[in-house]
C-alpha cells in the first residue's frame, strides 16, 4: 500500500526527517510513536503532500505508483486520507455541505455515519467552529468515514477525547482500516500516531515504529515498544535500537 524509501524532508529550510524507510502492506495498520518534536506529524503531512514540506531526497510509493511529486488533492483522489492533529476552522462552510461534496451527495451515508459519530446536530454548523476538542476528533473521523480512503493516516486520534468517545472513535477507526474483517479479506491500511496507545485497545496494530530526532530508531510490536517507553523512557528505547 505504502512504501517510503530514504525520505529526507525539510521544513522552513531545516531538515526534519533524515532518511525514513517504511513499508505498510495492504491490510496492515501501523502505529508511530516518539517524543514531542521528533517529526511524526511532519512524516504524515509529507506523505499526504502538504506544501511547505520539501522532499529533498527519497521516494514515496502509494499502491505501486511513485507519488513523491503528486499534489495533495490527487493523492486524496487516489485513496489517501488524513485526520489532522489540529484541524482548521472553516468559517462559511457547513459540515453537512463538506460531507455532501465528499460523498457526491450520498444522503443516506451522511445520515448513517453522522448518527454513528453522534454528529447529526452538527451538520448545519461551520466546520469545527466552536467544536470542543472531542467533537473535532469525531468530526474528523466522520469525514474519513464518508471519504473511505484506502490508506488512512491519523494524527493522535485519542488526544483530548473522553473515555466513552475514545471507544466510539476507536471502534470507528478499526472499521475504517477493516479490522472488523477477517485478515484475508482486509485491503485498507493505516498509520496512526499515538502517545498513549489507547487506540491499541480497539484495533490490533500490526507493527509499531519509534521515531526520534527525525529517524525511525526501532520497529516492532507496538505494545512492547510502548511498555519500554512507559517503564524506561524514550532514551532506553533508542539505546536498545532493535
Ligand atoms: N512550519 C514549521 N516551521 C518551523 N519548524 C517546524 C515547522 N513544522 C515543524 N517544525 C519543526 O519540526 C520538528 C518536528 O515537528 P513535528 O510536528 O513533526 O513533531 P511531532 O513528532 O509530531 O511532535 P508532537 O508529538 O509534539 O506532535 C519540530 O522541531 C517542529 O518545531
Amino acid at each position: 500500500m505504502l512504501k517510503i524509501e530514504d525520505l529526507h524532508v525539510s521544513v522552513e529550510g531545516k531538515e526534519v526527517l533524515h532518511g525514513i524507510n517504511l513499508h505498510i502492506r495492504e491490510g496492515e495498520t501501523h502505529v508511530l510513536m516518539g517524543p514531542n518534536g521528533s517529526g511524526k506529524t511532519t512524516l504524515l503531512r509529507s506523505i499526504m503532500g502538504f506544501s511547505g514540506y520539501e522532499i529533498t531526497s527519497g521516494k514515496i510509493f502509494f499502491k505501486g505508483r511513485d507519488v513523491t511529486d503528486l499534489p495533495l488533492n490527487e493523492r486524496a483522489r487516489f485513496g489517501m486520507g488524513m485526520m489532522f492533529q489540529r484541524p482548521p476552522t472553516i468559517s462559511g462552510l457547513k459540515l453537512g455541505k463538506l460531507l455532501s461534496a465528499t460523498s457526491g451527495g450520498d444522503v443516506s451515508s451522511i445520515g448513517r455515519y453522522s448518527s454513528q459519530m453522534n454528529m447529526a446536530s452538527f451538520l448545519d454548523r461551520d466546520v469545527n467552529a466552536g467544536f470542543s476538542g472531542g467533537e473535532i476528533k469525531r468530526s474528523e473521523v466522520l469525514q474519513l468515514l464518508i471519504q473511505q480512503p484506502d490508506f488512512v493516516m491519523l494524527d493522535e486520534p485519542e488526544s483530548g477525547v473522553d473515555l466513552e468517545n475514545i471507544a466510539l472513535i476507536g471502534h470507528s477507526i478499526a472499521r475504517l482500516v477493516e479490522k472488523d474483517r477477517h485478515i484475508i479479506d482486509r485491503y485498507k491500511s493505516g498509520l496512526i500516531i499515538t502517545h498513549t496507545g489507547y487506540i491499541l485497545d480497539y484495533l490490533d496494530a500490526d507493527a509499531g515504529h519509534m521515531l526520534c530526532d527525525g529517524e525511525i530508531k526501532c520497529h516492532g510490536n507496538p505494545r512492547e515498544i510502548l511498555k519500554v517507553i512507559q517503564e524506561k523512557g524514550y532514551q532506553e528505547c533508542i539505546r536498545c535500537q532493535k
